[in-house]
């Protein structure tokens, strides 16, 4: 798959501190690669030494393959984290100049906004004006700004937060879209349901650095583990001795088990003891949004910090 970007050793200090190092990873044609980190992990840092809103200070930023020509400036598209136009402009206005500042043509473009705004249900609001749109509203128009051009790279920062759960649905189809259609999608978010939904790959930035690094599959599979809720009466000893059993976490009649990397699940509740009482039980993998808090609050429960081959 041809590569759209590619990071390269990426480091940035502000004043002494270094804010992001060695930072390294790809963005391919037609995939999402999530940008994830906790709050002030260094992902907007990234993403700006990217757009050259700021300079690196190390390594090179490319857009395509190392050693090929690069992507046109103009071929980009960028949601920002900082939400903003211009107020007093009215909608269509606003995104016609947009699309012009990026050589888009301007038929083309007023087509394409119509089209948008219907999609995003705000038919009729191409003569409204920026100031009269809601919070949501005009994150949407801000979105339709980022994709009008039809950007071979699209990266957004931040896309779904402030979003009602029908507009994410909205973003999160159109995201996923815009990928199947050969987009090559940068996507950092907080909201881990939906990047488990969409991404193909992530990519992990804690204090500044990589923490992990690779296909989502690999990831869920290397970092998460099963584990298993059972409610009932239980001794937390009993649970405690059950074979696989790494962790127990107990409030009241629920006990969550964590058990170990290669347990069995068929096998393992096979040999459960009859003498548990089990009222209800289920048995899941350890979700992303699990995997995050794990690694942001320095748990290092998973006791594993490697990378896998992106
Ligand atoms: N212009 C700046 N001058 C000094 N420090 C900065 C500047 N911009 C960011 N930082 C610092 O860099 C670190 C990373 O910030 P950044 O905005 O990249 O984090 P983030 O991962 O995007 O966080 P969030 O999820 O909260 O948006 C933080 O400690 C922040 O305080």
């Amino acid at each position: 798959m041809e590569t759209m970007l590619t990071v390269d050793n990426l480091g940035k200090s502000f004043k002494d501190k270094k804010i992001v190092s060695n930072i390294s990873f790809e963005v391919k044609k037609g995939e999402i690669m999530a940008l994830l980190g906790p709050n002030g992990a260094g992902k907007s840092t990234t993403i700006r030494n990217i757009m050259g809103i700021m300079y690196p200070d190390e390594g090179t930023i490319t857009f395509r393959d190392k050693g090929k020509k690069d992507i046109p400036r103009n071929k980009i598209g960028y949601l920002p984290e900082e939400r903003g136009l211009y107020k007093n402009v009215k909608v269509m206005d606003i995104l016609l100049y947009l699309a012009e500042l990026k050589d888009y043509p301007l038929d083309r473009a007023k087509e394409r906004a119509l089209e948008l705004l219907k999609k995003f249900d705000l038919e009729g609001k191409d003569k409204v004006s920026v100031e009269e749109l809601s919070k949501g509203m005009g994150q949407k128009v801000q979105f339709i700004a980022a994709i009008l051009h039809e950007p071979e790279l699209l990266i957004l920062d931040e896309p779904f937060s402030g979003l009602d759960p029908v507009s994410q649905e909205l973003f999160k189809n159109e995201i996923r879209g815009l990928a199947q259609n050969g987009t090559a999608i940068l996507l950092s978010s907080h909201q881990m349901n939906l990047v488990e939904e969409m991404a193909d790959r992530l990519f992990l930035i804690h204090r500044g650095t990589k923490v992990i690094y690779g296909p989502l599959d690999d990831v869920k599979k290397q970092y998460a583990n099963f584990k298993c809720t059972i409610h009932g009466v239980n001794e937390r000893s009993l649970l405690e001795s059950l074979p696989e059993v790494e962790r127990v976490e107990q409030n009241e009649e629920t006990a969550v088990l964590y058990l170990s990397k290669d347990v069995q699940p068929a096998n393992w509740l096979k040999n459960l003891p009859a003498q548990l009482d089990v009222q209800e039980l289920s048995i899941d993998r350890i979700s992303l949004h699990e995997i995050f808090i794990d690694i942001a609050t320095d748990k290092n429960l998973l006791k594993r910090e490697e990378n896998l081959d992106a």
